[in-house]
């Protein structure tokens, strides 16, 4: 019996899903997980120097973009162009970028959506929501994020999202800077400084992504911690975005924005 689209017994196509960084180790272990997804098909794989353009006669409706901070913003740009989606994981990212990604969409007018989510773990999506909801109850709070040596970049994006959330959760309740009485230091011994938040890189062989958010409170501390032992840890996050980005018209910042935490 032939089946008709549009009716009761109709078979829906599997969703084309580009993978731009296709050869890394984020773009390799999420070709993988489409192939093995009954409801998607892997389409270009693209890496340094393919042209993006070519996707857009590609039948590729969504692309995922693990490529590297210098190269991503340019991908994104080119990918709205191209037409398709974007679900991206590569850090880098500032306000200005995302502003101008915020301002081509809405040129754009075609309600494409960009999901661009520092961290797709569940256990790190929780560990920011967590944290921020903590930031207004403590006196002090740093971030130490722990990577693979392998990583070009530091901190990482998922630390710089944290603090980011944790200083303007800081800032709306009014808190002072936290306590410190550091007078003299080696460059880089009190860290980086993400809005007024001190964070703290280390990069150790055996390590894969790893954070802790640390409270302190005369007398007391909080710590949060999540740890992505493997990356297929981010594999059913970037499976939700790449199903739901096209119902997500614009910029998205986080996979939270996705899902129901409350
Ligand atoms: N959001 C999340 O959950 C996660 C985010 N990440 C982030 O994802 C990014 C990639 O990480 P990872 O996979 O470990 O890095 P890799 O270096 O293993 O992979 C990056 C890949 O992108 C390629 N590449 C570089 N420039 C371009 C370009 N212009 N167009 C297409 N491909 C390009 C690289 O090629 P070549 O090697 O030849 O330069 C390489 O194959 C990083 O920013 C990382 O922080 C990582 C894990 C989780
Ligand atoms: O490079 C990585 O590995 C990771 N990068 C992201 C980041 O910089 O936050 C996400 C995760 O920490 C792994």
């Amino acid at each position: 019996m032939a089946i008709m689209p549009n009716t009761p017994n109709a078979v829906a196509e599997p969703m084309m899903i580009a993978v731009l960084g296709a050869a890394g180790r984020m773009g390799s272990t999420v070709c993988d997980a489409i192939e093995s997804a009954g409801d998607l098909v892997l389409g270009p794989r693209l890496d340094v120097g393919d042209d993006v353009a070519t996707l857009a006669d590609s039948g590729a409706a969504v692309a995922v973009d693990f490529t590297v901070p210098s190269a991503t913003e340019a991908n994104v740009h080119a990918l709205i162009d191209a037409g398709l989606h974007a679900v991206v994981g590569t850090t880098g990212w500032t306000e200005e970028s995302l502003g101008r990604v915020r301002t081509h969409l809405a040129d754009d007018g075609r309600g494409l959506g960009v999901l661009i989510a520092p961290n797709f773990a569940l256990s790190a999506v929780l560990a920011m929501r967590f944290a921020a909801q903590a930031a207004r109850y403590f006196e002090s709070a740093e971030v130490i994020e722990l990577h693979h040596p392998n990583k070009v970049d530091a901190p990482s994006g998922t630390a710089v999202h944290t603090a980011r959330a944790i200083a303007a959760v800081r800032a709306q309740a009014g808190l002072a800077a936290g306590p410190d009485a550091t007078e003299t230091t080696l460059d880089g011994a009190r860290g980086a400084v993400v809005d007024g938040v001190h964070v703290h890189a280390v990069r150790l062989r055996g390590l894969v992504a790893h954070e802790e958010v640390l409270f302190g409170n005369p007398g007391e501390q909080l710590t949060i911690r999540t740890d992505s032992f493997e990356r297929s840890s981010f594999m059913p996050g970037v499976l939700l975005a790449v199903r739901a980005v096209a119902e997500h018209p614009g910029l998205t910042v986080g996979l939270d924005g996705y899902l129901d935490l409350g």
